[in-house]
C-alpha cells in the first residue's frame, strides 16, 4: 500500500488551485440517473470516489465520457465528464460496489422516481459512526414508495410512481435532502422538505435539477418546496468548489505559517471556519477568485468549536482544525455533535506528541510547544488529511499510511503542497 512521507517544518508559500467539490459532484453525478438525456458536469475532480461511483452507474447501464479539463487546470486536477442514462439495464447497485462509499446508496432516489424499483445494498463509507439510512427510508416512504429490507438490500417500489409529500426531517441529513430532493422532482404534485439541510452542495443539486427542468424553492434555507415534473432532461452544470478541501489548506498554512492562495474558491461557503481560523491569528482575506490566508509568526490563539450543520462549523474539518489546535498556546475545546464517533484522529496525533483528552463528544486539547514526526495511520478521509497537516508542522519526518483514504477525496494533494514547499513524496508500494 502507499505511503506519505512528509519532512515537516517548512511554512507554506504559493497557490493552491482548489478542485471542484466531492460532495457535490456525487449527488450531481447520481442526478444522471433522472434522465435519459445527458448531463454534462464541469469540474469533476479525480478522485477515487469519483471513480468508484463512476463504476456503479456504470453498472447501471449509465454512459460515461470524459471530454476534458476546466480552463487553467492541471493535468492532475478536474475533468469535464458528460453522463448519460439512456439505456438503463439493471436497477441494482450491489453490496461489493456500493460497501466502498456511502453516497452511491443514494442511487436508490433517481432509479425509484424514474423506473419505479430500485435494489441497493446497505451502504459503507468512512467509519465515523452507525451512520443509519432510516431517515433517507422514511423520505422516499412518504412520497408513496413500498421499502422492505432483504438480504442487506433496500428494496423499493411504488405501484403508480411517487407523490408529493410532506416530509419533516426529526435531524438535518444531507443525504436525506439529496434523496427526497432527487425523488420529489419526478414526483406527481408538490412536496415540502421541512428541516432540509442547507449545505451548499444541496444547493448546487437544486440548481443543476432545475437546469434539467425540476421546479424548486427554498434550495439553502430549511424549507424546500418541490414541484414534481413529468420528465427531466439534459443540462451542463460546473461542480461548486470544495469549502472542505479550502478549509483545510486554510488550516495547514495557520500552522505551518506562510501565505498561500487559495483559488477557484468562495469564501462564504466556509465562513464559520474562516472566522474561527482568523480568531486562532490567521490573517484570512478574499480574493476575488478565493481566500488568502497568511500566518507570519506569532502563536496560534487556542479556540473553542462546535460541530453543526450549515452555516456551523462543518465536521468534515474537525479533525483538521484539532491538528491545528495541537500547537495552540492553551487548551481548545472541541465538541462533534454530527456522528458519534469522529475522533479516531485523536490518539494517531498523539503519536505526533499532542496532547488531547476525550469526554463523550468532547475533545480538549491541551496545545503543546511542538509536534515530533512518527509513523501514523488513518482509519477515515479527514482524519487521514489532519495528519498530514501535523506532519507538515512537525519537525523531523512522518510516514502517512492507508494512502486510499486520502485518494478518496483530495485530488493531487501532494502536488498542491509540493508546489508550495511541502516537502512531501508518495512511496509507491
Ligand atoms: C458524501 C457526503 O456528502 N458526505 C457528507 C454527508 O454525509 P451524510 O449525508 O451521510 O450525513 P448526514 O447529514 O445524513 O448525517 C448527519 C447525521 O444524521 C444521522 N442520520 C443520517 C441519515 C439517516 O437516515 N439517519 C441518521 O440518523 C447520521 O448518522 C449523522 O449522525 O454529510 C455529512 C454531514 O455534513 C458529512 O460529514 C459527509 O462528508
Ligand atoms: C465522511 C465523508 O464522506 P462519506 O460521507 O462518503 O463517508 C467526508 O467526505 O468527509
Amino acid at each position: 500500500m502507499d505511503r506519505i512521507h512528509i519532512t515537516g517544518g517548512t511554512p507554506l508559500n504559493g497557490t493552491i488551485p482548489i478542485s471542484g467539490a466531492k460532495n457535490a459532484a456525487l449527488p450531481l453525478m447520481i442526478a444522471s440517473l433522472l434522465t435519459g438525456e445527458t448531463l454534462e458536469l464541469i469540474n469533476v475532480p479525480r478522485l477515487a470516489d469519483i471513480a468508484a461511483l463512476t463504476r456503479i452507474l456504470g453498472n447501471h447501464g449509465v454512459d460515461h465520457m470524459v471530454v476534458g479539463k476546466r480552463p487553467g487546470q492541471t493535468a492532475e486536477t478536474g475533468q469535464t465528464i458528460r453522463l448519460t442514462a439512456s439505456n438503463v439495464i439493471d436497477t441494482t447497485a450491489p453490496y461489493e460496489l456500493v460497501s466502498t462509499m456511502r453516497a452511491s446508496f443514494w442511487v436508490i432516489a433517481p432509479l425509484l422516481a424514474r423506473f419505479g424499483e430500485a435494489k441497493v445494498s446497505l451502504p459503507g463509507g468512512c467509519a465515523i459512526g452507525t451512520r443509519p439510512v432510516n431517515l433517507l427510508i422514511m423520505a422516499m416512504e412518504k412520497l408513496g414508495a413500498e421499502i422492505e429490507i432483504d438480504g442487506g438490500y433496500v428494496v423499493a417500489k411504488t405501484r403508480n410512481g411517487l407523490r408529493g409529500a410532506e416530509i419533516t426531517f426529526p435531524s438535518v441529513t444531507v443525504g436525506g435532502t439529496h434523496v427526497a430532493l432527487m425523488a420529489a422532482a419526478l414526483a406527481y404534485g408538490t412536496s415540502v422538505i421541512d428541516n432540509a439541510a442547507r449545505e451548499p452542495e444541496v444547493v448546487d443539486l437544486a440548481e443543476c435539477l432545475i437546469k434539467m427542468g425540476a421546479r424548486i424553492e427554498g434550495a439553502g434555507t430549511s424549507r424546500i418546496v418541490v414541484e414534481g415534473v413529468a420528465r427531466l432532461g439534459g443540462a451542463r452544470h460546473e461542480v461548486l468548489p470544495d469549502r472542505i478541501e479550502t478549509g483545510t489548506y486554510a488550516m495547514a498554512v495557520a500552522m505551518t505559517g506562510g501565505d498561500v492562495s487559495l483559488v477557484n474558491t468562495r469564501a462564504d461557503l466556509l465562513s464559520s471556519a474562516l472566522d474561527t481560523l482568523a480568531s486562532t491569528g490567521a490573517e484570512v482575506t478574499a480574493l476575488p477568485d478565493g481566500i488568502r490566508v497568511r500566518r507570519n509568526g506569532g502563536g496560534i490563539s487556542p479556540a473553542d468549536v462546535t460541530t453543526d450543520p450549515f452555516p456551523g462549523f462543518p465536521t468534515d474539518l474537525q479533525a483538521q482544525f484539532m491538528a491545528l489546535m495541537t500547537l495552540a498556546k492553551g487548551q481548545s475545546r472541541i465538541r462533534e455533535t454530527i456522528f458519534e464517533n469522529r475522533f479516531m484522529h485523536v490518539q494517531e496525533l498523539a503519536r505526533l506528541g499532542a496532547r488531547i483528552r476525550l469526554d463523550g463528544d468532547l475533545a480538549v486539547v491541551e496545545g503543546v510547544e511542538r509536534l515530533k514526526g512518527a509513523p501514523v495511520m488513518a482509519t477515515d478521509l479527514r482524519a487521514s488529511v489532519s495528519l498530514v497537516i501535523g506532519a507538515l508542522a512537525a519537525e523531523g519526518e512522518t510516514q502517512i499510511n492507508r494512502v486510499y483514504h486520502l485518494d478518496r477525496g483530495f485530488e493531487a494533494l501532494e502536488a498542491k503542497l509540493g508546489r508550495c514547499g511541502a516537502q512531501i513524496e508518495r512511496v509507491r508500494a
